[in-house]
């Protein structure tokens, strides 16, 4: 057997704004059902990147692959449909539904796949159909902690609770792989401990490929095994955490960054 393959791979991805370049050649692969990280100092174009890859900014150059196909030109509806799922930095649940309400709304999202075609062809399907959808739904529900607060609409519920939830419902999309943007921002260090922990086992439970965007240093360095550095829309390295914490680049970015 060969070593994890590649789910996500990014090439050459190239992106600007008028005369501003976000991104400058992004080159990496996510490999599967492990933890990548993408960091750099404000500005750097990890957002840019992550709507690339999301589908919501159309790249002026370069590909982004999905087991090995091409999907640059697909619509985020579409990346979804095939296994792409995203949280956003400022949560985007529906705010006067309750909790177990924004996780199937993940489960319906990936109604118009494959196997729910398929599944809807062989008749009997409406009822196994709800069955899946229901059983996802719990498990992520349990995974996540989350069952005392399944009928509390998302306003009543304190900031680290709500960005739970919205992990919530990304999985309830079972993807294939999970992007997140900025998943602890905001958070006080008790809720940062616990996120950092359900990401980490997300792989385990799900076997969900994560990559996610974070401005929380000690957190990405704890729970990635790789992490890609951008700076002025360039990459300049990537590695593991230790490659990438003694990297000259990163340090001199880093500490102009703070200057
Ligand atoms: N929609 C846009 N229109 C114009 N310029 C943009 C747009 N989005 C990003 N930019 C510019 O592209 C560059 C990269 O921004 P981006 O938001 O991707 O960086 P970032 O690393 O996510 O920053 P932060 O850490 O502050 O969120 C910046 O110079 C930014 O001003």
């Amino acid at each position: 057997m060969g070593g994890p393959h590649h789910v996500l791979k990014i090439e050459n991805l190239h992106l600007s704004f008028g005369g501003i370049k976000a991104l400058q050649g992004v080159n990496f692969e996510a490999r599967e059902g492990e933890i990548t990280g993408v960091i750099g100092p404000n500005g750097a174009g990890k957002t840019s990147l992550f709507n690339s890859i999301s589908g919501f900014y159309t790249p002026d150059q370069g590909s982004v692959s999905f087991e090995g196909n091409d999907i640059t030109g697909l619509s985020p509806d579409k990346r979804a449909e095939l296994g792409l799922a995203r949280t956003f930095q400022n949560i985007a649940l529906f705010r006067g539904m309750t909790v177990l309400d924004n996780i199937k709304l993940g489960g319906h999202t990936r109604l118009k796949t494959g196997v729910w075609q398929a599944l809807r062809y062989f008749g009997a399907a409406r009822r196994e159909e709800l069955e899946l959808r229901r059983d996802i739904e719990e498990r992520v529900i349990d995974f996540l902690e989350i069952d005392h607060i399944r009928k509390y609409p998302i306003t009543m519920l304190p900031y680290g609770l709500q960005k739970r939830v919205e992990l919530g419902r990304a999985l309830a999309m079972r993807p294939k792989v999970l992007l997140l943007d900025e998943p602890v921002a905001g958070m006080n260090r008790e809720e940062t401990a616990d996120m950092a922990r359900f990401i980490l086992d997300v792989q385990d439970e799900f076997g969900t490929t994560v990559l996610l965007v974070e401005h929380d240093m000690h957190m990405v360095m704890d729970i990635c095994s790789q992490i890609v550095v951008l700076n002025f829309g360039q990459q300049i390295a990537s590695g593991t955490p230790a490659e990438v914490s003694r990297n000259d680049a990163v340090i001199e970015a880093y500490l102009g960054a703070a200057a």
